[in-house]
């Protein structure tokens, strides 16, 4: 039995997380309601909000992800009611890279330890400066330049620190099986590509991670990583926590094999650990950043509820039809044979004309719209949304 999805002209939109302004401005308020207490939203926007115990209601149609990550949204059980989850490649990307390079530089000077140690001194009064002199021995720090950058995930944030870090005089070598053609237009030359995880390890005197956080990723850093790597190496982590093993990372630390761990999501365990930067998941948190994840987040949205186009989704392909204005089936099915047959055949039983139409699949599922060229009879609507709903492996449809 497939899910009762069917377009209101005014869509109410749920927010989880702070949402910049200039993002939710896009929701035109004839069209758009924003509710923040709806228990039936037809669209959710979010940022960290962890999703994986919340009621979707039974209006949901999608969800867009004002940033990268997706893995605090069950997008596996979007996939399969048939709701697009939608988030913004690229768009905080400028933030985190200049984060982590700050980090990187900031760390390596000891400027965290060596500027909370400053503040120590609030009370020594005329002695301060004296202090300071005697006391800036204990924070010698080492130079980048001439030093191996290790950069594991080279997308849009992996390949902006790469390059970057070339302009900083580093070596830099990366490592990315997946990497896509558009980045690899973007990445200099010049970084050097490394043929395994290993090789990284082996090379770099810093390493920096920027993958997503998956089952094939999770605890990607552990105690066989660690002992690859050259002694006091420095860990970047401004990807997610479940990437590295907490436990190995502490040994690591503790031995010293691993000289400074710097990590955007600190928690119980890693603020236990020694020689450590731990920063409060600032990586995307700019007004700029803030502001492009918002924009891009609500138009991606706002397209899809009002035409059915997809762009950027994690779960379903990017599809585009241009939007005539006359009437649009939209259905989420099982990839399949014979689908779009059993949906042409179901519209031809209404004696309807088809204008256009588009199918698209990834992995299991697919997407297929169809554009209705006679003006339809408002009656029909149900009966045909029925009968296509009826169809065997039919997820969702959508009557646009
Ligand atoms: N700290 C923050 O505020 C912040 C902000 C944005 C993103 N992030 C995190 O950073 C991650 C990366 O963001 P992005 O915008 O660069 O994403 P992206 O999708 O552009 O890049 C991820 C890259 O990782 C590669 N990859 C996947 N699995 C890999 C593996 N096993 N080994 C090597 N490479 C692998 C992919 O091919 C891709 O090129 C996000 O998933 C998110 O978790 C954190
Ligand atoms: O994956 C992301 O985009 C980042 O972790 C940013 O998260 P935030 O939007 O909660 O700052």
């Amino acid at each position: 039995m497939s899910n009762t999805i069917t377009l209101k002209k005014a869509a109410t939109i749920k927010t989880l997380n702070n949402i910049a302004a200039s993002g939710m401005n896009v929701f035109d308020k004839e069209n758009y309601t924003i509710d923040n207490e709806s228990d039936h939203p037809d669209a959710i926007v979010v940022r960290s909000f962890n999703m994986h115990a919340v009621d979707f209601g039974d209006k949901l149609k999608a969800i867009a992800r004002a940033g990268a990550g997706v893995n605090n949204i069950p997008v596996d059980k979007c996939t399969e009611r048939g709701i697009v989850v939608f988030n913004t490649p690229g768009a905080n990307a400028n933030a985190v890279k200049e984060l982590v390079l700050t980090s990187l530089i900031a760390s390596s000077r000891n400027l965290f330890d060596g500027v909370s140690w400053v503040k120590t001194l609030e009370n020594e009064g005329d002695r301060i400066a004296k202090l300071v002199e005697a006391g800036k021995k204990n924070f010698v720090g080492k130079e980048i330049k001439g030093k191996t950058l290790g950069v594991i995930g080279l997308g849009a944030i992996g390949a902006l620190v790469a390059n970057n870090a070339l302009h900083l005089d580093m070596d830099v070598i990366g490592f990315d099986p997946f990497i896509s053609v558009d980045t690899a237009w973007k990445l200099s030359r010049n970084v050097q590509r490394a043929m395994s995880m290993e090789e990284v390890f082996a090379n770099a005197d810093y390493i920096t991670v920027h993958v997503p956080l998956t089952d094939d990723t999770n605890q990607m850093l552990h105690e066989e990583a660690f002992r690859l790597m050259k002694p006091g190496v420095y860990i970047l982590n401004f990807s997610r926590d479940g990437l590295v093993n907490d436990a190995d990372m502490a040994a690591a630390l503790e031995s010293g094999k691993v000289g400074k761990y710097i990590t955007d999501f600190p928690n119980e365990q890693v603020l236990n650990m020694k020689n450590t930067v731990l920063i409060p998941h600032l990586g995307a948190s700019t007004n700029e950043s803030e502001e492009n994840c918002a924009i891009m987040a609500a138009r991606q949205l706002k397209e899809y509820l009002e035409t059915g186009n997809i762009k950027n989704s994690v779960n379903f392909p990017n599809v585009e039809l241009p939007y005539a204005g006359k009437n649009r089936v939209a259905a989420f099915h099982k990839n399949v044979p014979n689908m779009v047959g059993q949906i042409t055949s179901a519209i031809s039983d209404f004696n309807l004309n088809i204008a256009d139409m588009v199918n698209r699949s990834r992995g299991e599922y697919a997407y297929t719209m169809i554009d209705i060229d006679n003006k339809i009879n408002g009656d029909i609507i149900p009966s045909l949304e029925k009968k296509i709903k009826q169809i065997a492996d039919m997820v969702a449809v959508r009557m646009i």
